[in-house]
């Protein structure tokens, strides 16, 4: 579970430029959520996802994963907790290009310190259920943008975090390959119980979300 208690974020604050990027959130995510943050551009999706996904550090408020509070930790413990309890699909596919399509997915799993047949297997079984198994010695350069995009998520879920964030997957890809990532991802949210926040303005995301969390000017609409 994730709660946000009074969570604030400012950028330059003190300053003429200042943003009141996040105002007094107050909201809880149970585990295993299909989740959207939608709203115009610039209300503080990105932020909140950044925020949750220790990416970025808050101004006041508390962040909970479970019992532990994540907002206050140093910038090493974020990092470890990273590693350990998130996984991150952005945009761009953000895959290394020289290493293969298995090198990259089993990537988060070899820094975890996963032994090379635990990896394999993991590999394997997500490469699957995302209809990638038929590629996993390519380089990401030869596949289509969708095969790169479900590279990216299966990298993201391979070493079984307890969350997804997921800022604007479908952003590059046609209506065709958004739908079928879309139907991928909430079968692995069902399958394996992963939560998955998006942040997106893409109306086949929020078809497919079974919550929609609405944001206007960094405040919650309705949650
Ligand atoms: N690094 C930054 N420095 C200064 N201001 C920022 C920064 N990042 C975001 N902002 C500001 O904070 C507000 C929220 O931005 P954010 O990117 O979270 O919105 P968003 O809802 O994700 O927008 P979009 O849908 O366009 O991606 C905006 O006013 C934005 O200009």
């Amino acid at each position: 579970m994730i709660k946000l208690e009074n969570v604030n974020k400012y950028f330059f604050k003190d300053d003429p430029r200042e943003v009141h990027a996040l105002r007094d959130i107050n909201l809880t995510i149970e585990d295993s959520e299909f989740s959207l943050f939608s709203g115009p551009s610039g209300c503080g999706k990105t932020t909140l996802l950044n925020a949750i996904g220790a990416l970025d550090s808050i101004d006041s408020g508390e962040i909970y994963l479970d019992d532990k509070e994540i907002s206050s930790l140093s910038e090493e413990q974020r990092t470890e907790l990273r590693l350990t309890q998130m996984g991150f699909v952005f945009q761009a596919y953000n895959l290394v290009p020289v290493l293969s399509v298995e090198e990259n997915i089993g990537f988060i799993m070899k820094l975890r310190g996963f032994s090379d047949s635990e990896i394999k297997q993991r590999v394997f079984e997500v490469a699957s259920m995302l209809e990638i198994d038929n590629k996993l010695s390519s380089l990401p350069n030869a596949l289509s943008g969708g095969q790169q995009q479900r590279v990216a998520v299966a990298r993201a879920v391979a070493a079984k975090p307890k969350i997804i964030l997921a800022d604007e997957p479908t952003a590059n890809l046609d209506s065709k390959n958004s739908q079928s990532l879309m139907d991928m991802m909430r079968e692995l949210n069902e399958k394996e119980g992963v939560s998955i926040l998006f942040a997106s303005h893409d109306d086949m995301v929020m078809q497919s979300v079974k919550r929609i969390i609405r944001l206007n000017d960094g405040a919650l609409v309705d949650a």
